[in-house]
């Protein structure tokens, strides 16, 4: 079908310069299917560093950025500066973000419209919460908050939607191979209904929640799951096994 599998490492705040080493040090040695787009996503403080540091097959992604290029944005990280340093990916409406720091599906679709607009990559994240899920309305959740990116942007291909249901996400609860492509298989409907069969058949969704070496297999054998967003597996070694899940 022609979507390369994607799989990113969402480090979250974890690391010292000493775990990174050790981190930089298992990536170098993989080997990572070349088949396989890797992305890591690494605390800002640390990108400079990664970025310097990182085999050449594996790219660096900020968590975060902001919608504007400088300013009065105390704490704030531009896609200017992130591109200033050779850092080409972002990851944006992470459920943390939305849920612990209060994003709301707009300011998300602005910061994913602006980090397109800047030339960055987006790892753009959805998922509904185990209340939403239990009260039926997984679909309705995960398309609003599609729809709110898609008011904001036209063209998807710099795009990759992370499915990260919330109650999977380090909880060791991983969604099943069926749950999930469940999912991925009505994101990419709604993608042909509401943007255009080309975006749809294009798009890489990856899966994001508990994936370990042990699931990511299964998982990634799953027609509409094109990758994955890794969370507390991406700091260990078998961070390389889940790369290498569709061989
Ligand atoms: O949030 C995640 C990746 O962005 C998933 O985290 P875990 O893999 O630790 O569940």
């Amino acid at each position: 079908m022609g979507r390369k599998f994607v799989v990113g490492g969402n480090w979250k705040m974890n690391g010292t310069k000493s775990q990174i080493n050790e981190i930089l040090s298992f990536l170098k040695t993989g080997p990572l299917n070349s088949n396989t787009e890797v992305i890591i996503g690494v605390p800002a403080v640390y990108l400079d560093y990664v970025q310097s540091n990182s085999p050449a097959n594996v790219h660096v992604a900020a968590q975060n950025c902001y919608k504007a290029e400088k300013g009065a944005f105390t704490g704030e990280t531009s896609p200017a500066m992130l591109k200033d340093i050779g850092v080409n990916w972002v990851i944006l409406g992470h459920s943390e973000r939305r849920q612990i720091f209060g994003e709301s599906d707009e300011l998300v679709a602005d910061k994913v419209a602006f980090a397109l607009s800047s030339g960055l990559k987006v790892i753009a994240c959805i998922g509904e919460t185990l209340d939403e899920r239990e009260a039926g309305k997984t679909e309705a959740v995960v398309f609003r908050q599609t729809q709110a990116i898609a008011n904001k942007i036209k063209d998807w291909s710099n795009v990759v939607i992370a499915y990260e249901p919330v109650w999977a996400i380090g909880t060791g609860k991983t969604a099943t191979p069926a749950q999930a492509q469940e999912v991925h298989k009505s994101l990419r409907d709604w993608f042909a209904k509401n943007i255009s069969k080309e975006v749809a058949d294009s798009i890489r969704i990856q899966y994001g929640g508990s994936v370990t070496g042990a699931n990511c297999q299964e998982l990634g054998s799953q027609p509409d799951i094109d990758g994955f967003l890794v969370g507390g597996a991406s700091l260990k070694p078998e961070f390389v096994n889940i790369v290498n899940a569709r061989q």
